[in-house]
Formats: structure tokens, C-alpha cells, sequence
């Protein structure tokens, strides 16, 4: 599990740790961390061309003390100073005495092998300045090493208000932040090492699962199992005008390790002269056999309302998608007010915007700005709704009421293709049957459709919903070793 921290969080630790240790301890270490990466990045150190960009803050320091390790090893080090007067004067003298030099050619930056940027970490807000805009738009040959963040990502957020520094690789300190994992800042951070400079941290309010974790956590038969005790998954979904997503629905579900599938809706012939394995009950949710868990509202047209009200009055957990979202978006969060077992909604950002709208009785906020602030969004539909919720996007992310966050690390902007949802819908309810919790059921399903759409799009081309779906097995058994 990667464990991400806020600003304020990391600044406590720091603080908790300088008081005990001598003056810039930290700061060596992260230098050190930063240094060996960037010593591993490229070929050889001697005679390497590395540009430090430095900023008026401790995070210009970092670059200068490692500019300042990578000159003692041979590189030829220069300084790009954003702010002369307020640089990190004992990084500079560092750097000075190991042989480094300050520049005023900004071509260097282009020339450069390796640059570090140390414009800005995480005392950075509103995006980057003008003097430190032109490097955005840049030329660059080398490597691209960003400092603890990208320079003009939020760290908080993932949020970037203007320009940003891209990096090929960024050595964060202490902990990962949040603005690292969750897109758009992620798609500027490349990959992400983690330095450790013994802070000790709370616990983390965002994180985001790696393979061991899904192995730990995904339902396994045994020898005692049978499909009722590996749970039925419901599935209403589909409609006269929307046959194919209950089809879809229907492909998920039966690759997330529940036992059985129960079909329920108009598209019942289709699934079963598809898939005869599924069980399958013309009419509504009410009238169905037992079930663990059900699944509302891919495709489901006018039928949602009707099938959303008696998947709701059930006492096992529902996972609300598409037009069931959209008819609770206009009974507002009341309509979950007396449920005894949770909800999982998974809205996209058009989907979260209705929501939120029926919600607070405003205007829909737009969709580009739920975009660009996932995780506020997630977390405040959360609250509203008093529901687990998957905001589906660039990065997924599931929030918990408790203002708890898991972001998805997996997935490829291939994934945005028509009936993906449905699929992803499916899986995830077919976990909540097979008895995970909502935010390990909502996490897994996401990680698991995103190295489902990663394999399907290898190579770099388009996926069709059922490709995805056809490559979940293999998913699991990626993540399982
Ligand atoms: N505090 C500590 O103990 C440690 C801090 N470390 C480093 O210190 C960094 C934090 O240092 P600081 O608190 O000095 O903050 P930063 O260096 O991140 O930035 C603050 C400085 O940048 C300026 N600034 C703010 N927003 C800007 C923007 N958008 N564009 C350009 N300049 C901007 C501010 O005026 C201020 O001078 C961390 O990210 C990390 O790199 C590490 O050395 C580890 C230890
Ligand atoms: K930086």
C-alpha cells in the first residue's frame, strides 16, 4: 500500500523531528535519497551535464545539496537560480565548493543530461510563477528529476492551476502526496520513488493499493465452498433501448469472484443465450432469489427507478451506476436514509455533478471542475450521500463518508470507452457479494479493470468493454503472482 500524506501532516512530522535532531539533518538525507536516484538515472555521473533549478525555498535546497553530492562524483553541476536574492544559501555555498557553478544561460536547461527541479515543492501553491514558466515549455534532452513534486502541481490535490514542470521520475521525501497519485498531477510526477527520512506519520487518508495488497484481499474458494457461500451477485441492468449493458454488467460480474450471477431485468434472453451460466428472473429486484449483493442501473433506462427502489429496500449492499444515479440524483440522499447495509455509487464526473446537485439543491458545479478536484469531489459526495463513492476518471478514486481515500494506480485513458463502466459495475458488485467491504470492493474492482484495460490496450490501441472484460482473469492472476 502507498500511504499519502497532506502538507499539514508532513509538516507536523517534520517538525516533531528537527526538534530532536541537529540542524539540517533532514534536509542531508533528502539530498542523499535524491542524489543516489539521479546517480542511478544516468549512465555515468563524471562528465554528466546536470542544471539545478532552484527556488527561494528548502525544496531549491534539496536540489543544491544533491547538485552539490553529483559534482563531487564528477558531473559538471550548474545552477539555474529562480530567485537570487532568497536562494538556499548553504545548498549554494554546498554546491560552489564541490565545483558547481551558477548560470544565467537558461539553454543550459535544454543541454542539460539530468535536471532537478527544485523550484517549488510542498510550500508551492498557484502554480508556477512567470520566472519559472519558460522551463515548462521547454526543450529538454535529458532527464527530468522533480523534487519531492513536480514544480506547479497542488500537492494536496493533484490539481495544476497553470504550468508545470514534467518529470520523468520525482523522489518525494517522507511519505507520497496526495497531488502524486491522483491525476492531472500524477501524469506529471512519472515515477514515483519514495525517500525515507524517518518521519513518523499518522495514519494516511490516502492511499493507493499495489499488487500484494489485491492478493491479500481478493476472495479465494475453498474446498468448502460452495456458490452461495462465494455469494450471488444481482445484477439489474439493461433495458429494451440499452440491451447490451446488462451483457456487459453480466461479463463483470462473473469475473469478480462471486459464485453466481442473477440476471434481473428485460434483457434476460440475451444473457442467457450469451452466458448460460447466469441465473436469471424477469421483473424487479424484489422478486428475485437470494442475493449478496446487487448491482443497479447499467442501461437501465426507465426500468431504474423501480429497480433502484427495491434494490435500496433490500438489506445487503447495492452498487448504484448510470440511470440508477441518476434517478437517486433526483431523490437526493434521503432516498438511502434507511438503509441498514451500505452503498457503493460510481459515477462518472457528469454523474457526481447530478448528485451533487440533488444533494445541495444548487447548480450542478461543471464537470471540468469536479475534474480537476477528484478528491474534494469524491469526498464530499461521500459525506452528502453517507455512501462509499467511485468518481471514475484519469484517476479513479473511491472515498469513504470518513473522508478516507483510496486512488487507483492502475488504468489507461483506453479505458474510456463505451460499456467500461458497466463492466467495472458489474466486477465491483461481484465483490461486494463475494463479501469485501465497499471500499475494498470498489478499489479492487478498479484495479483490476485497469490492468484489464492496460493488457487489452498493450501496444497502445483502442479496447473495446468486452476486451476488458475478457482480460480480468488474467488480471487476477497478475496481481495474485
Ligand atoms: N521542512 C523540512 O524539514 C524538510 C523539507 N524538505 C524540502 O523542503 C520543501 C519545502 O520547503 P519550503 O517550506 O521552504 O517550501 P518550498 O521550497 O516548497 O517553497 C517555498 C518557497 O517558494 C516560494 N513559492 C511559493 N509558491 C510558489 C510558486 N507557485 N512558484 C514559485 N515560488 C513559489 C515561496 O515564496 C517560498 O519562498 C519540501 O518540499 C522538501 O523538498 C526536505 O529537505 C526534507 C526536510
Ligand atoms: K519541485
Amino acid at each position: 500500500m502507498r500511504h499519502a500524506h497532506t502538507v499539514e501532516q508532513v509538516r507536523a512530522a517534520e517538525a516533531e523531528l528537527m526538534a530532536r535532531l541537529p540542524e539540517g539533518t533532514l534536509m542531508q538525507r533528502a539530498a542523499a535519497g535524491l542524489a543516489a536516484t539521479c546517480a542511478r538515472l544516468l549512465p555515468r555521473v563524471y562528465g554528466s551535464r546536470v542544471v539545478v533549478l532552484a527556488g527561494s525555498g528548502d525544496n531549491g535546497g534539496d536540489a543544491l545539496y544533491a547538485g552539490a553530492r553529483l559534482a563531487r562524483r564528477g558531473a559538471a553541476v550548474s545552477a539555474l537560480l529562480l530567485a537570487p536574492e532568497r536562494v538556499h544559501t548553504g545548498g549554494l555555498a554546498a554546491l560552489r565548493a564541490a565545483g558547481g557553478r551558477v548560470t544565467t544561460d537558461q539553454g543550459e536547461f535544454s543541454r542539460a543530461d539530468l535536471v532537478l527541479d527544485g523550484i517549488v515543492g510542498i510550500g508551492g501553491r498557484g502554480g508556477l510563477r512567470p520566472e519559472a514558466q519558460p522551463y515548462a515549455a521547454a526543450e529538454r534532452r535529458g532527464v527530468v528529476v522533480a523534487v519531492d513534486v513536480p514544480s506547479g502541481v497542488d500537492p494536496d490535490s493533484g490539481a495544476v492551476p497553470g504550468a508545470a514542470l514534467r518529470a520523468d521520475v520525482t523522489v518525494c521525501f517522507g511519505t507520497y502526496k496526495p497531488g502524486l497519485l491522483v491525476d492531472p498531477g500524477a501524469s506529471y510526477a512519472g515515477i514515483v520513488q519514495l525517500v525515507d527520512i524517518g518521519l513518523a506519520l499518522p495514519g494516511a487518508g490516502v492511499t493507493a493499493l499495489q499488487h500484494d495488497d489485491l492478493a491479500g484481499m481478493l476472495p479465494v474458494p475453498t474446498v468448502e465452498s460452495d456458490k452461495y457461500r462465494r455469494g450471488v451477485v444481482g445484477v439489474a441492468a439493461g433495458s429494451a433501448r440499452y440491451p447490451g449493458a446488462a451483457l456487459l454488467a453480466v461479463a463483470g460480474a462473473l469475473r469478480g469472484g462471486a459464485g453466481a450471477v442473477r440476471y434481473v431485468g428485460t434483457a434476460a434472453e440475451e444473457v442467457v443465450r450469451r452466458f448460460p451460466e447466469v441465473l436469471v428472473t424477469e421483473g424487479g429486484p424484489a422478486g428475485a432469489g437470494r442475493v449478496q449483493a446487487w448491482v443497479v442501473g447499467p442501461g437501465g433506462g426507465d426500468g431504474a427507478a423501480r429497480a433502484l427502489e427495491e434494490a435500496l429496500a433490500s438489506p445487503v449492499p447495492v452498487l448504484v451506476d448510470a440511470d440508477g444515479l441518476t434517478e437517486l440524483a433526483r431523490l437526493g440522499p434521503a432516498a438511502l436514509a434507511g438503509r441498514t447495509a451500505p452503498t457503493l455509487l460510481t459515477p462518472h464526473t457528469g454523474e457526481a455533478a447530478r448528485l451533487l446537485a440533488g444533494a445541495t439543491a444548487q447548480a450542478p458545479p461543471a464537470a471540468d471542475e469536479l475534474a480537476a478536484a477528484r478528491l474534494a469531489s469524491a469526498r464530499r459526495l461521500a459525506a452528502e450521500y453517507r455512501a462509499t463513492v467511485l468518481l471514475k476518471g484519469s484517476t479513479t478514486v473511491v472515498a469513504e463518508p470518513t473522508g478516507e481515500v483510496r486512488v487507483n494506480p492502475t488504468g489507461t485513458s483506453w479505458l474510456a470507452t463505451a460499456g467500461s463502466g458497466d463492466v467495472l459495475a458489474g466486477l465491483a458488485g461481484s465483490l461486494l457479494a463475494a463479501g469485501l467491504g465497499t471500499l475494498d470492493a470498489a478499489s479492487a474492482a478498479a484495479y483490476l479493470h485497469g490492468l484489464g484495460g492496460r493488457e487489452a490496450a498493450a501496444g497502445g490501441g483502442p479496447v473495446t468493454a468486452l476486451d476488458v472484460a475478457a482480460r480480468l482473469g488474467s488480471a487476477w492472476r497478475v496481481v495474485r503472482g
